[in-house]
């Protein structure tokens, strides 16, 4: 509940741009997004791999990815961190940091707000993408390689989406397996939160920064949906993805967003 919920106490600067399909802008947007969320905790980076093997267990540069996965919960361990706000990157630098809180914070509830399902697994991609595999790796359907470095997957039924509207086959196939839920106003939320915060669940039409503008959520919408959450459950987590301005006159209008929706979980 609220009077047991502090600032963050580390800041993951998690710059991955290998799991997305159109990641040219998003190294811009991953620095962009570090320096605001590094005014609220102290930061760490995860160092970029330079791994280029082109694609292997069904994901697109597993090299780099899997190397960038094992680097963040070095990270993440050493850090001793109970709140992680996380500044990615691409939808899937979340594996790490849902993992890692998880074993933490027992009974933990992801609440996935995003335009996409992001549930293919290698098997149904029909990318590679490792940003569109996150929700499927989380809930025990990693790539194999990743499976022994991964503690006790999340319960479907502590996992919520908000926002979706664009899934492939498998992403449906897996919501539908899994009985995914969407957010709603009587989803019970008590105890331990993580929020993923995908911008690309935003209108485009007031945050068109991002690399798949295929969202509908208006920006003040979802700061009220981010201080609904937080007053009524204990956000241990914030992941904040997918940022991609294309110049720095972008990323500047984008960061304002970004700092809004930080202050929004920070101070509800
Ligand atoms: N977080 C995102 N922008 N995800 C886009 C995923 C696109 C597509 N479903 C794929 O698997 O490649």
């Amino acid at each position: 509940m609220q009077s047991s919920q502090g600032p963050f106490d580390l800041n993951l600067a998690f710059p991955q741009w290998q799991g997305s399909g159109r990641h040219q802008n998003l190294p811009r947007g991953a620095a962009a997004a570090a320096a605001v969320c590094g005014q609220y905790a102290p930061q760490s980076l995860v160092p970029l791999s330079d791994g280029n093997a082109e694609s292997a267990h069904g994901v697109r540069r597993w090299e780099a990815v899997f190397a960038q996965f094992r680097s963040a919960q070095e990270i993440l361990a050493r850090s001793g961190a109970k709140r992680v706000l996380t500044a990615g990157g691409d939808c899937a630098v979340d594996v790490a940091v849902i993992d890692y809180l998880n074993g933490i914070h027992p009974g933990l509830r992801v609440i996935w707000i995003d335009a996409h399902l992001d549930a293919n697994t290698p098997a149904t991609s029909p990318s590679g993408n490792f940003h569109g595999m996150p929700v499927s790796a989380i809930l025990g359907r990693a790539p194999e390689p990743m499976r022994p470095f991964l503690g006790a997957s999340i319960d479907p039924a502590r996992f919520r989406y908000f926002g979706i509207r664009i899934g492939d086959d498998g992403d449906w196939a897996l919501q539908r397996e899994l009985d995914l839920k969407v957010l709603d106003s009587e989803t019970p939320l008590d105890g331990p939160v993580h929020i993923h915060f995908d911008l690309d669940v935003l209108d485009p039409h007031e945050f068109p920064y991002v690399a798949y503008p295929e969202g509908g959520l208006g920006i003040e919408d979802a700061i009220a949906l981010l201080g609904r959450i937080a007053r009524e459950a204990d956000v241990v987590g914030l992941t904040v993805t997918e940022f991609a301005p294309s110049d720095e006159e972008e990323a500047r209008e984008g960061s304002k967003v970004i700092a809004r929706l930080c202050e929004a979980v920070i101070n509800p």
